[in-house]
């Protein structure tokens, strides 16, 4: 961003949108996935990027807070091996957004850029990292493990409105269906449209009731660490028929089924039985491998 050129490269096949890798994108997940196999040889780490760019700082440190909740680790994450672990890694989630910012010279919309990294242990996530560069001064780091609370973050735990938030850049009609559905039910009483799965996670742990994608796209990097931290908070995390998302190493990457996150004060099934079926026959589960 510094140098003004983005170096975008956009991923998309011909004629399916615009889906747009940056250098920083490059960068951030060289760093992060040779920072993790640095540490831990033997995980298995699977991340957005085909193409990456090496960057010669690499993170060698680990945020002491952890150690804190040491006294509250189950004895079943304790004793997982390094082979049993899946870390997800978005290095860069909402790319469509900086990329927007730059070209508008609106840099507000840097506030939905999240850095996302996931654990995932017997095919569901256990820990979670939400990090936010640009929020407030100096950003800030949300995360959680299973068993161990939600970090960075004090998670709501009612509101009066049902805010709900959905994609900005990736609107489709089904989407739209589920969103009218949901309105007309007193589920939805007002939409919001902002970026990235990550953001609009933080968006439902600060008082917005769900996070509603019914539509393919999404992928596992996208919910893996999303989903542990929304949990670890009381929320739910599934796609828009109920299903609990996979994060095996041989799963199909896409989250074919959508996504629907919400609040530890909503009720998610309600908002599950009101998104109609056809939508949701248009959105299976497609569990076969990669
Ligand atoms: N149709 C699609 N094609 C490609 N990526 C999609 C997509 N729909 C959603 N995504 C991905 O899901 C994330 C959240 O999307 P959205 O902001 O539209 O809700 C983004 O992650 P990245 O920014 O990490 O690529 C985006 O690329
Ligand atoms: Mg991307
Ligand atoms: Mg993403
Ligand atoms: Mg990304």
């Amino acid at each position: 961003m510094a140098g003004g050129d983005l170096k975008i490269i956009d991923k998309a096949e011909q004629g399916s949108g615009y889906d747009p890798q940056t250098e920083a994108d490059r960068r951030a997940q060289f760093c992060i996935v040779q920072s993790l196999q640095q540490r831990f040889k033997n995980i298995n780490i699977i991340g957005e990027e085909d193409d990456t760019t090496a960057c010669p700082e690499l993170e060698s440190g680990f945020s002491e807070d952890v150690l804190l909740t040491d006294r509250l680790l189950s004895n079943e994450l304790r004793e997982i091996k390094e082979s049993e672990v899946v870390v997800w890694v978005d290095p860069l989630d909402g790319t469509s957004e900086v990329a927007l910012a730059v070209k508008n010279k609106n840099l507000a919309l840097l506030e939905q850029v999240t850095v996302l990294i996931g654990v995932a242990y017997k095919g569901r996530p256990v820990a979670g990292i939400i990090h936010q560069p640009y929020h407030a001064d100096n950003g800030r780091t949300v995360w959680a493990i299973r068993g161990c609370g939600v970090h960075g973050l004090a998670p709501a735990t009612e509101n009066t409105k049902k805010i709900v938030v959905t994609t900005r850049s990736h609107l489709s009609e089904s989407v739209s269906s589920a969103l009218d559905a949901l309105k007309h039910q007193n589920l939805a009483d007002s939409v919001e449209k902002v970026g990235g799965a990550g953001f609009k996670v933080l968006k439902v742990l600060e008082g917005c009731a769900a996070y509603v994608f019914a539509s393919a796209g999404c992928k596992k990097w996208d919910t893996c660490a999303v989903e542990a931290v929304l949990s670890a908070a009381g929320g739910r995390l599934t796609d828009i028929s109920g299903r609990d998302i996979r994060y095996e190493p041989d799963v199909q990457v896409n989250n074919t089924g959508g996504v629907l996150a919400t609040a530890s004060w909503v009720a998610h099934q309600e908002y599950i039985n009101t998104i109609p079926q056809e939508i949701k026959n248009n959105l299976p589960e497609i569990v076969s491998k990669k």
